[in-house]
């Protein structure tokens, strides 16, 4: 087998196997999401049920193997890994497995970035920098504080906004992400678009996806984006453009900003062909897809023995599993979400 040889941090070597793992369609998988707790400081409607119940603490890995794992999966090809959750800045200690992982980059990883609500970021924000972290995504559905209350539940848009100023001012690249919801802020995306790309930050706009048991309907929620680029469109330019962060977006320029926006589709015009990831959460379960039930158990095989001979194969054993697509409906005669673990479980 080729390998090659790089450092964690200054000291122990991390032998890289310069072939990525791939899956049965072809697909190399390079990018890794880790949800580091399934716990959360908001409770969007459209992610959470209010009462939600959540995982023991007994049962989450610990940090330190959360960082084992991840660098199996470096050893194995992984180039991006994304710390995601719940709320990945609620879990204790949070920045001792980001200052591990970033002493990775440039040893194997390329980029170490995480997706976050921005609720705790102003206390982060330069530890994250100082780690290697360049670029974030927020997620952000409204600019009005009592809508922003409403969705989230719990949220204090002001600390949002707190957090995205201390993001910036650290260096931080930022991606804004909008779930598009109807009739909540449909109508309220040229001013986040124009919000986004006056503070210079990409804006993403996602379909909602049927996980998990919320308090909402999802069909009176769910909005395709072809009907919101149709309506974008009656005010602004967009032109295709090829960028690419490894991520599911399809990006348009907007001429009258200048900015970037991405449109992420799953339900509409699914990206499965492309997909390059899988999903570790935070009890050591494998997702080889965000949309299906099958996982791999890789804890058993990381707490068997020190060597991580087992603990990869276990990782080759998932990947040939890695299924084609997602199979997410959303109608009015599909009343049960197509997966029944909620979002925060793996992360989105
Ligand atoms: N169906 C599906 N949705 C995904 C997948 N990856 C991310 N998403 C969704 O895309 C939305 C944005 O995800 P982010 O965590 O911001 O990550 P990203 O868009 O991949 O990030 P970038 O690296 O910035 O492109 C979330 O709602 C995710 O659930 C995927 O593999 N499949
Ligand atoms: C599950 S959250 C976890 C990270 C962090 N708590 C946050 O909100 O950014 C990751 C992303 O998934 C999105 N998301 C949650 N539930 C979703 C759903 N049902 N459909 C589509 N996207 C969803 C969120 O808006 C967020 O951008
Ligand atoms: S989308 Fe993120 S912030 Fe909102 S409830 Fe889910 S995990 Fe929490
Ligand atoms: S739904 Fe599954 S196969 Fe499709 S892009 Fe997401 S993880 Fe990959």
């Amino acid at each position: 087998m080729n390998t090659r040889i790089g450092t964690i941090g200054t000291a122990s070597p991390l032998a890289v196997d310069a072939h990525p793992m791939i899956d049965p369609f072809g697909r190399a998988v390079t990018y890794l999401r880790v949800s580091v707790t399934d716990r959360c400081d908001f409770r969007c409607t459209y992610c959470m049920a209010e009462n939600m119940t959540f995982l023991p603490k007994k049962d989450l890995l610990t940090l330190e193997e959360l960082d084992r794992l991840c660098c199996a999966f470096v050893a194995k090809g992984v180039r991006k890994i994304r710390l995601t959750g719940g709320e990945p800045l609620v879990r204790k200690n949070i920045m001792y497995l980001v200052r591990r992982l970033g002493e990775k980059i440039g040893s194997g990883l390329d980029e170490l970035t995480l997706t976050t609500n921005g609720s705790q970021l102003s206390r982060h924000a330069e530890e994250l920098y100082e780690c290697g972290v360049r670029r974030i995504n927020v997620s952000l559905d409204t600019l009005h504080p009592d809508k922003f209350r409403k969705i989230t539940r719990w949220g204090d848009f002001a600390k949002v906004m707190e957090g995205i100023d201390a993001a910036q001012k650290a260096g931080l690249k930022i991606k804004l992400n909008a779930v598009a919801l109807k009739d909540f802020n449909d109508t309220e995306m040229p001013d986040l678009l124009r919000f986004a790309h006056g503070r210079g930050m990409d804006l993403t706009v996602i379909e909602t996806m049927p996980m998990g048991e919320v308090d909402e309907d999802r069909t009176d929620q769910y909005l395709p984006l072809s009907e919101l680029r149709a309506d974008l469109e009656k005010q602004f330019t967009l032109t295709d453009i090829d960028y690419q962060t490894g991520g599911p977006a399809r990006y348009v320029r907007v001429t009258e900003t200048g900015g970037r926006l991405g449109f992420i589709t799953p339900m509409t015009h699914n990206f499965c062909e492309s997909c390059n990831r899988v999903r570790l959460t935070c009890t050591g379960t494998l997702y080889m897809c965000l949309g299906q039930n099958d996982a791999a158990d890789l804890r058993a095989a990381l707490r068997a023995t020190e060597d991580d001979a087992l603990l990869q194969a276990a990782i080759d054993e998932a990947i040939t599993r890695k299924p084609k697509g997602h199979d997410f409906i959303i109608d009015r005669t599909h009343n049960r979400p197509a997966v029944a673990r909620h979002m925060s479980v793996t992360g989105g």
